[in-house]
Formats: structure tokens, sequence, C-alpha cells
């Protein structure tokens, strides 16, 4: 009955119902196990009002061998303490989830900025050791998720946000998430960039419809119209940084200080040999992660 409530509510209509009746509203829809029927509603689905108070915890991890940054993100200040955790690895996803766990965190959201060529995500196998968290990436990335999201989409997590913005570029699904503006939501801003700028770098543009036309304008329009002082913090690094802001960015970068065809000619000469795991990681992260290749396609999880 209240499932069949729920289905009838517009985004609009739901929010207002969370907003007006939280406290009882939560408790009883995780007792009952009612799931949300549409992405959008899902996406809104921990999002209590806007004046309440947030506290977020955030944690930066790393994962060596392919130079990965994981992001940790939870609204401390809910009483269900939701996470979210940005680029999981699948080689380091009993770290994650141990400290999910000691954190007394309620995990949501295991999400990517794009389709990884260098590492299988961890996305998958996350999903099979917690119940009920829903994987997010890129609709325009093709693959598979629960929640697919795009430009100007937004995911709560608790009083908390992170809105959706689309940095194509790198890969053709690039996306940036970045923290909300408004009440409540961190100061300075916190922009998770993944592949498409690093700390004084970029993500390369030759292959996964890759386009350094893209990510210039996508870098300019998306990013560097930030607030200067918006915490830039990327999916990779090599030289030992691990963040960076909008405005160091704007001033230092030697890719992007420069102009378009001088950008073009860098991305073209850079060189790079394809990642090692690259015909590995790929294919695997189309489906969320290695895990479901080796199944049956009848057998596959919905990721
Ligand atoms: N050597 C690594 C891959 C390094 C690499 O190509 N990194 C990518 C992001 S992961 S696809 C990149 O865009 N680098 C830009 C740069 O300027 O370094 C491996 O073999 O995995």
């Amino acid at each position: 009955m209240l499932g069949f409530q729920l289905r009838h509510f517009s985004v609009s209509q739901s929010k207002l119902f969370f907003q007006s009746s939280k406290t009882l509203v939560f408790p009883l829809l995780s007792t009952l196990g009612i799931m949300f029927t549409d992405a959008k509603s899902q996406l809104r689905a921990y999002n209590a009002s806007s004046s309440e108070p947030s506290k977020l915890l955030f944690r930066q991890l790393f994962e060596n061998e392919s130079s990965t940054y994981t992001y940790l993100l939870a609204d401390v200040a809910h009483p269900e303490k939701p996470a979210l955790l940005i680029d999981p690895v699948d080689r380091t996803v009993e770290r994650d989830l141990t400290l999910v766990k000691e954190l007394g965190l309620k995990l949501i959201y295991a999400m990517n900025t794009h389709v990884h060529a260098d590492h299988v995500t961890g996305t998958g196998l996350i999903k099979g050791k917690v119940p009920g968290v829903k994987s997010i990436i890129s609709k325009a990335s093709n693959s598979k998720a629960d929640l697919p999201v795009e430009h100007g989409d937004k995911i709560y997590f608790g009083n908390l946000f992170l809105e959706v913005r689309a940095t194509p570029g790198h890969t053709v699904g690039c996306l940036t998430y970045v923290t909300g503006d408004g009440p409540n939501q961190p100061q300075p801003r916190m922009a998770f960039t993944g592949d498409a700028l690093l700390v004084r770098g970029c993500g390369r543009t030759d292959f996964q419809g890759g386009s350094s036309h893209q990510l210039y304008n996508s870098i300019h329009s998306q990013i560097f119209t930030l607030p200067k002082d918006t915490l830039v913090y990327p999916a990779h690094d090599y030289k030992g940084f691990t963040v960076t802001t909008v405005g160091e960015e704007v001033l230092y970068n030697p890719r992007l200080t420069k102009d378009e065809e001088t950008f073009k000619n860098i991305m073209e000469n850079l060189n790079l040999e394809y990642p090692k795991m690259i015909d590995v990681a790929v294919p695997a992260n189309m489906v969320c992660g290695l895990q479901d290749l080796m199944k049956k396609p009848s057998e596959a999880s919905p990721c």
C-alpha cells in the first residue's frame, strides 16, 4: 500500500513527504525494505531536509598498483550516516568496507566517474558484499549500473548531495561529481574529477572515445567555472600529489593554460603506453566488475 503510494509520488511530492514526516518515514521505510521505483527518486531516497544540519566525513584512499584514489563521503549528522564510495578498486574493496564498518556508516552508493581502463572497479564486489548498495555511472558510458545518471542530476546522501557534471573527453561518459551549492553543504566545494582533470595534468584522450577538443571544453566550461577555492580531487596521481584547487589549475596546469590548438598538440604527443590492464579492465568495467563477466548473461546482476 505504502509502496503503491510512493510509486505515484512525483520527485517534488516525495521530497515534501520526507520533509514533513522524515522522523517516522526513514525507520519505517528501512524496516519495510521499501524500494523506490524510479532512478530520480532513488537518488533522493536519503534526502531529509536542506535545513537540517549536515556533517561531511571525508576520506581519500589510495590503491598503489594503478595509482587510483577512492573517495569515501558520508553525512555523519544524519541518523543513518549514509555513505558513498567514488571509484572503488577491486583490490582494495576489503580495506574500504572495513573502514566503512569501523566508522559505523551505511554504504548506499558505489559510483564511478567513468569506465576505467587501468584497473577493475570494486563496484560489483561491493554490491555482492553489502546488500542494498546501488551502483552509479553515467548513462552516456553505456555500461551497466543500477542508477545511470546524467548532467544536472543530484545524488543525495543524507542532507548532503553531489551534483553531476558531464565532462567527456578522456572517455565519452566521464563525469565530475561536485559537492552541493547551498545551505549546509561543505565549503569550499569539492570536485571529484575522475580522469578529466588531474593535478597539473589531465586524462589522456587516445582511446575509449577520447577527444582532446571535448576534454578542453569540458574542463574549461564545467570545472574552471567553479569557485577558485573549490578543492579538486582526481582519480589518479602519478607524482605524489593528493589535491589541488580550481584556482591553482587555472594558473599552473601546464596543459590547460594553453589555447586549444596547443592543448591538442600536447595531447597528440604524450606518447604514453597503453594501460597494462586495458583489455581486461574495460570489458569488466562495462558490467561493473570482473566477477559478472564470468557469469552467464542470465545470471549477471544489474550492477
Ligand atoms: N601506466 C598506467 C597507465 C597510466 C595512464 O595512462 N593513465 C591514464 C589514466 S588511467 S586510463 C591517463 O590518462 N594518464 C594521463 C597522463 O598524463 O599520465 C598503466 O599501465 O595502467
